[in-house]
């Protein structure tokens, strides 16, 4: 069956917005097109049998007001009438959310959209430059997210539409650039033997770094979770752990700079996600930069394009307060992800 691309002019309010990941679900309420939105706390998924009990937990009980539309980006493939979560036994069922909870108007996006979305309405406050370059307004973006996995999404501006384009960049190959690389490289863990970018740049990739750069020199690798070789990189005591984070850093730029290539992203490259964030104050910003840049014959070309760390705290949930707010400013397609009373 053919699909269409429905184009979205407004949603009714109120409008529940609801960042549903395998982790945590952030919930806000927009009561009406202009004032503050109502965010309420971040709650683990695994509190709640299911996002039905979450919303009248979380929302309804702290609020007399009632939404009639529900906007949520959802960490799994939007398909069908039962939409599970990857990491979550949570189920998603837009019939009961109609019958049961009151909405009029059910929209459900990928979570990774929503980056995209963030980035789009991005305030200057909300993002640390990576170095130089200047945001054309008007031209595309991308936004990147090592993460549980690599979400990667480009956000393409077109006739004054933002049109977010959530593919599965984080499962293109991976190469190495340099000599120290070429040496690191055969121990890295592979998936059916392919290096592809969710194998490094992620919290389960900064850990299969770090074992194969100890491989490497034959010294001995203990860590296992992301959050220790950080930690460990942190205190300065396990060089393995250092380099991994540092390694992690160029690769992630090099990558965003291909990416940035791809979409002629003049509107600039946005690394989103929650490993960047917890290890941005150990690794060195020009070295990242030059990796971004190294893309002979367009070295120029890079050295315009900016590349952000996004800061601001709850930014996807954010990103759909803006689509939903003015949908008319985006070109979203809906078909079989909208439901309605
Ligand atoms: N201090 C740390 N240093 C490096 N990586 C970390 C640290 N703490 C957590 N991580 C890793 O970050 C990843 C989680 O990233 P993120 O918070 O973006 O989750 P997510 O995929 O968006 O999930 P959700 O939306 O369900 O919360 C995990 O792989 C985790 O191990």
């Amino acid at each position: 069956m053919a699909k269409k691309l429905e184009h979205i002019d407004s949603l009714a309010f109120p409008i529940l917005v609801g960042d549903i990941g395998g982790t945590n679900a952030r919930f806000a309420l927009l009561a009406d097109a202009a004032g503050e939105p109502i965010v309420f706390p971040v709650v683990p998924t695994a509190d709640y049998p299911n996002i039905d009990d979450a919303i009248e937990a979380v929302v309804f009980a702290h609020t007399a007001i009632r939404p009639k539309t529900a906007v949520l980006a959802i960490a799994g493939p939007v398909d069908g009438e039962e939409i599970e979560l990857t990491n979550s036994p949570w189920v998603v069922r837009p019939h009961a959310l109609i019958a049961d909870l009151g909405f009029e108007d059910v929209l459900i996006l990928n979570d990774f959209e929503a980056q995209a979305l963030a980035v789009s309405a991005l305030p200057e406050s909300g993002r640390d430059p990576i170095g130089g370059g200047t945001v054309l307004e008007g031209a595309s973006r991308v936004v990147m997210g090592p993460g549980t996995g690599l979400g990667v999404a480009g956000l393409i501006r077109s006739r004054d539409r933002w049109i977010p384009v959530p593919g599965e960049g984080g499962h293109m190959d991976l190469g190495p650039r340099t000599e120290r690389e070429r040496a690191i490289w055969p121990h890295l863990e592979t998936l059916e033997g392919r290096v592809s970018g969710e194998q490094v740049l992620c919290g389960r990739g900064l850990v299969n770094l770090y074992h194969a750069i100890a491989a490497a020199d034959g010294a001995s690798a203990t860590l296992t979770l992301p959050a220790e070789v950080s930690e460990a990189a942190a205190k300065g005591a396990d060089p393995a752990a250092h380099e991994a984070v540092q390694l992690f850093a160029v690769i992630l730029a090099r990558v965003a700079g291909d990416l940035a290539l791809v979409f002629m992203a003049r509107g600039g490259v946005y690394i989103a996600g929650g490993v960047f964030g917890r290890i941005a104050a150990l690794v060195d910003p020009a070295a990242m930069r030059e990796a971004f840049e190294d893309k002979a014959p367009h070295r120029e070309l890079m050295r315009g394009i900016p590349l952000f760390s996004v800061t601001l705290p709850l930014a996807a949930l954010a990103g759909l307060a803006a689509f939903a707010r003015r949908p008319h400013l985006y070109a979203l397609e809906t078909a079989h992800r909208r439901w309605s009373r």
